[in-house]
């Protein structure tokens, strides 16, 4: 039994679509011939995205939604535009997120991270649920390999991904997943060559704690950076497959793509 899915016609919500990753996730998906809403806080970035994606995969194809996802009403609003736009909606890409480590702004991390992803969460399983209208489909959560393997430098910053990774692991087994015929799975990149990473690497002491930036530079240098096109890869790869289901996916330049299972044997 073929056990792909295809993307043509598919309609897919990528937070964060503006730049980085979630760029490429956008363009890998418009490739693949889906209907693609980028949503984002940064409105000059998403129009000047919009209007690239626009001219290389067709004006009826890409639409940018101003959003910033620490809002209920602006998120929930991006759901309501994309159904409208595209008839319905079969991919969330729970992408957005954001690196702080200082006084100023460790708090910012998590109401970005944890609490926007988790809004993006509970929407995704709103909006794709059968009950609700929609019909199915597959949720991917952006966590980080920080949010499996301690990380000195970004602790709060690594709890937040712990976070998704386990909210995602609970929906998995929710009833409301099964009997909607949801997929969820997390990614988890290693370094990506991103302007969130751009800023790392340049030495931006806002990210980190402790401020060593030759420490910053060594574990760069130790887990090596992925381009956004081979994240993308990974991404495609859990949207077709669809025995893809309740898994984690570390994606990292030296040891590339590896699924393992979100849950562990039951006690
Ligand atoms: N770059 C890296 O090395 C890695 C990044 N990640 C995660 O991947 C995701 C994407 O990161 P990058 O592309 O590297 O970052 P980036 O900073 O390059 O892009 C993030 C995008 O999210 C948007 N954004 C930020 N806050 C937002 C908000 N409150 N509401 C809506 N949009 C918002 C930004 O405007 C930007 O367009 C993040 O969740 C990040 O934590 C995970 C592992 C590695
Ligand atoms: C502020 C966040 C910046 C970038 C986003 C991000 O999520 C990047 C993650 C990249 C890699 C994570 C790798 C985690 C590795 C762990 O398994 C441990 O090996 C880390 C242990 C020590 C790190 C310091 C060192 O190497 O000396």
């Amino acid at each position: 039994m073929d056990r792909r899915m295809h993307l043509v016609g598919k309609v897919a919500l990528v937070t964060g679509g503006a730049s980085g990753m979630g760029c490429g996730f956008a363009e890998a998906l418009l490739k693949a011939a889906a209907k693609v809403c980028i949503a984002d806080i940064n409105v000059e970035t998403g129009v000047a995205t919009e209007s690239d994606l626009r001219q290389q995969y067709g004006h009826e194809n890409v639409m940018f939604s101003k959003c910033n996802i620490t809002s209920a009403t602006e998120f929930e609003a991006v759901f309501k535009r994309t159904k409208e736009a595209f008839g319905g909606i079969d991919i969330v890409v729970n992408n957005a997120g954001i690196g702080g480590e200082t006084d100023e702004n460790w708090e910012q991390t998590v109401d970005v991270n944890m609490k926007g992803t988790l809004r993006g969460l509970r929407l995704a399983m709103y909006y794709l649920s059968v009950e609700h209208g929609g019909r199915g489909g597959c949720i991917v959560n952006v966590a980080s390999m920080t949010g499996l393997n301690p990380n000195p430098l970004s602790p709060v910053y690594g709890c937040t991904k712990a976070g998704i990774i386990h909210a995602t692991r609970c929906y998995v087994v929710s009833e409301a997943a099964k009997k909607s015929n949801i997929r969820l799975n997390v990614l988890c990149p290693a370094f990506v060559d991103t302007p969130m990473f751009r800023r790392l690497a340049a030495g931006d002491a806002t990210q980190t704690i402790g401020g060593d930036q030759t420490a910053v530079t060594a574990f760069i240098e130790r887990i090596g950076v992925l381009s956004t096109e081979e994240v993308s890869v990974a991404l495609i790869d859990i949207l077709t497959d669809e025995t893809r289901n309740g898994l984690i996916l570390r994606c990292a330049k030296k040891t590339g793509n590896v699924y393992s299972t979100l849950t562990v044997q039951d006690v």
